[in-house]
């Protein structure tokens, strides 16, 4: 199948301090693909999806999202962040503001929707995520897989062509990972163009059209959730999965 290059990580490379994190990185998403990043802790997995996000700056190389590269600062970025949004591990909802205030807040101030336009996307989004009946609540009020799912349904309030994940189910209690990785599957279906970095190697082979795998800031290997998980070819990649499916 022909790639039509929607995120485009080209000759990336980054340091903090003397740590190379991200070493000569080059990666292509796909419009429509799901692309799975896994890989030992401290391998720059968190770095690179922070990187597509203008949430870290690069030292050379290019990033490109849909053909053009990503902007330096000012507006330009809160456009990037609507664009191509970006789920955290600890969800960072507003909690002073409702459910649907935190869906909605980002729509008025960066896509300049009016409130009740802003509000009925909202609610169609929750309904989507299966929160409808928790609209007026506070994120305090919810368990960490609603709130999570809160914080996806705002992410796709911008209508983004692509979705970051950073570890979105790692801060949550193992009852309530499912739910989260329901909601994640079902938008990959729906065709979402998806980075997601995460230990869960169920959602890696189920979900996944590529298996991303980095240890010490490199892409070592870069290949379908069949081939990756059934014949790894690195050494590196062989004594990991040796060690999670001990688990
Ligand atoms: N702001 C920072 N300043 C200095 N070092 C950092 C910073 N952020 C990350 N690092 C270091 O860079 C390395 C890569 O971090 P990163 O979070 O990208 O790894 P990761 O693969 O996502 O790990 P994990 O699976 O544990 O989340 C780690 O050694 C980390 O300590």
């Amino acid at each position: 199948m022909a790639v039509d290059p929607l995120i485009e990580l080209r000759d990336v490379n980054k340091h903090f301090g003397e740590l190379h994190v991200l070493q000569d990185i080059n990666l292509t998403v796909g419009r429509g693909e799901v692309v799975v990043v896994i890989g030992p802790s401290g391998s720059g997995k968190s770095t690179l999806c922070r990187a597509v996000n203008r949430l870290e700056a690069i030292e050379s190389g290019a990033i490109l999202i849909d053909g053009r590269p990503l902007p330096e600062e000012g507006k330009g970025l809160a456009q990037l962040r609507a664009e191509v949004g970006m789920v955290f591990q600890s969800f960072n909802l507003f909690a002073h503001k409702t459910v649907l205030a935190n869906v909605s807040l980002a729509q008025i101030k960066v896509r300049k929707r009016k409130k009740e336009e802003a509000d009925r996307r909202s609610r169609e989004l929750l309904e989507r995520v299966g929160l409808a009946a928790h609209a007026d609540k506070f994120p305090a009020q919810l368990s960490g897989g609603q709130q999570q799912r809160v914080a996806i349904a705002r992410a796709l309030a911008m209508d983004p062509k692509a979705l970051l994940f950073d570890e979105p189910t790692s801060a949550l209690d193992p009852e309530m990972i499912n739910e989260v990785l329901e909601v994640m599957q079902q938008l990959a279906r729906d065709g979402m163009t998806m980075v997601v970095v995460t230990h869960e190697m169920g959602f890696a082979r189920s979900a996944a059209n590529r298996v991303v795998f980095m240890a010490d800031g490199r892409v070592v290997e870069d290949r379908t959730p069949e081939d990756f998980f059934t014949a790894p070819e690195s050494d590196r990649a062989k004594d990991f999965l040796s060690k999670i499916l001990k688990h």
